[in-house]
């Protein structure tokens, strides 16, 4: 466990809170093959993905879920009939957990796992949170980019059902985090050893070095979402550059380098924001570049990883002629992410009063770092009280 200064976060202070949890939010996946249509329906019936009334939602809503269900169980066929995100999410808040001294004193701080569409459900998880007796919570979206489809619809979800449960701690959520030190330098360590790999395997005698493209793609979004002022795709494009500076920063070889953004697994017929990944895989064939694909939208592999990118990607690539194709894994429990991550709750933890010492943060959404998003991205969260 790291030292992070101050008083600690445990509240072991006379008059500090005693019990703080950590819930940590992410899409899940379905167990089994029977969930993907419960799950599909949980998905497209959330109003933040499928913005319709709700009379006209839920049976859309159904209708979608029966007619992608067998399209969605075809894909987690591939990966042995179930989701892995939950199981990685587990290790990540077991690391996390860890990292913050949890393990040593359970009683003071526990991470919980939260998942919006499939188990465990906010309101599974915020009934135990209630039981175990938190008396602080702080939401920990585990999407670095904040987008109004997955953050905000995580923290609007548990708004309601703890509520419900009656779970009345002080809280506060985490908006995002797409610049995070430890986010970028696990990622980028692991770039800069697929551009060796793929160095290393070039045919030599030309003389010349196979030129390399890194690829960053990200989870597509419909472009009327970011037109309306979601800063996702603003995010995602601060994370690229930041992870293109830190890989050529650690990459002194001379590699003819060059970098785009791009986005994957579009649904449905609304247009999505672009360029697409299969379209920049086609273009890597055109140009002969090889690619080392990143997903920087995703902290952990999922199907849309696993699937898209490891097969259908791989097998495009090599139809149009990309001279080497290496995917870099998600960053799941690195040392960095997970060190910078607990940083994070540290830092926004100080901002969560605790009993009788509000201190202004709790009851809303953001950063203890400050608001990153430009000024127009009208659907920035920062500083507002969750739910409004
Ligand atoms: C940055 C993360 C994600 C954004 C933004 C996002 C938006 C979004 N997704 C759909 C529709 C589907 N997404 C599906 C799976 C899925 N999505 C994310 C993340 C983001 N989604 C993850 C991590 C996963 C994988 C879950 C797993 O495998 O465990 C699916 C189901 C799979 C499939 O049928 O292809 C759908 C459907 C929309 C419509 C949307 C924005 C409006
Ligand atoms: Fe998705
Ligand atoms: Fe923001």
């Amino acid at each position: 466990m790291a030292d992070r200064g101050g008083d600690g976060i445990y509240g072991t202070e006379p008059g500090r809170s005693g019990r703080t949890a950590i819930v940590l939010m992410n899409l899940g996946g379905p167990d089994r093959p029977e969930a993907v249509r419960p799950f599909l329906f949980n998905l497209f019936s959330d109003p933040a993905i499928l913005r319709l009334p709700g009379l006209v939602r839920r049976p859309l809503a159904w209708l979608i879920a029966r007619r992608r269900a067998p399209v969605a169980r075809e894909i987690y066929g591939q990966i042995g009939g179930r989701s892995p995100i939950l199981p990685l999410t587990e290790a990540q808040a077991g690391a996390l957990q860890r990292e913050l001294g949890g393990e040593e004193d359970e009683t003071s701080l526990r991470c919980f796992i939260a998942m919006r569409y499939w188990h465990p459900r906010a309101a599974e998880t915020a009934a135990a949170v209630r039981d175990w007796g938190a008396d602080r919570v702080l939401l920990l979206p585990l999407y670095p980019q904040f987008s109004t489809t997955t953050s905000a619809s995580s923290v609007a979800e548990w708004q309601r059902v703890a509520a419900r449960a009656g779970l009345n701690a002080p809280t506060r959520a985490l908006c995002c985090y797409p610049e995070l030190p430890g986010f970028v330098a696990a990622q980028a360590e692991s770039v800069v050893e697929a551009v060796r790999a793929l160095d290393a395997e070039a045919p030599s005698g030309t003389g010349k070095r196979r030129p390399v493209r890194l690829l960053f793609s990200a989870h597509g979004l419909p472009k009327r979402i970011v037109e309306g002022g979601d800063p996702y795709q603003w995010q995602v494009e601060v994370t690229a550059a930041a992870l293109a500076e830190a890989v050529s920063d650690s990459l002194p070889e001379r590699v003819p380098l060059d970098w785009a953004v791009c986005y994957q697994s579009r649904v449905g017929p609304l247009e999505w924001i672009g360029p697409s990944t299969d379209a920049e895989v086609e273009r890597a064939g055109a140009d002969g570049v090889a690619l080392v694909v990143v997903p920087i939208a995703f902290v952990s592999e999922h199907s849309e990883t696993l699937v898209e990118l490891d097969i259908e990607y791989a097998e495009l690539a090599k139809r149009v002629g990309v001279p080497g194709y290496r995917r870099v894994p998600a960053v799941g429990t690195a040392a960095a992410f997970i060190d910078s991550l607990a940083g994070l709750v540290a830092a926004e933890l100080e901002l969560l009063g605790s009993a009788g010492q509000a201190v202004g943060g709790e009851g809303r959404i953001g950063r203890a770092a400050g608001r990153l998003c430009p000024a127009d991205a009208a659907g920035c969260p920062c500083g507002s009280m969750i739910g409004s």
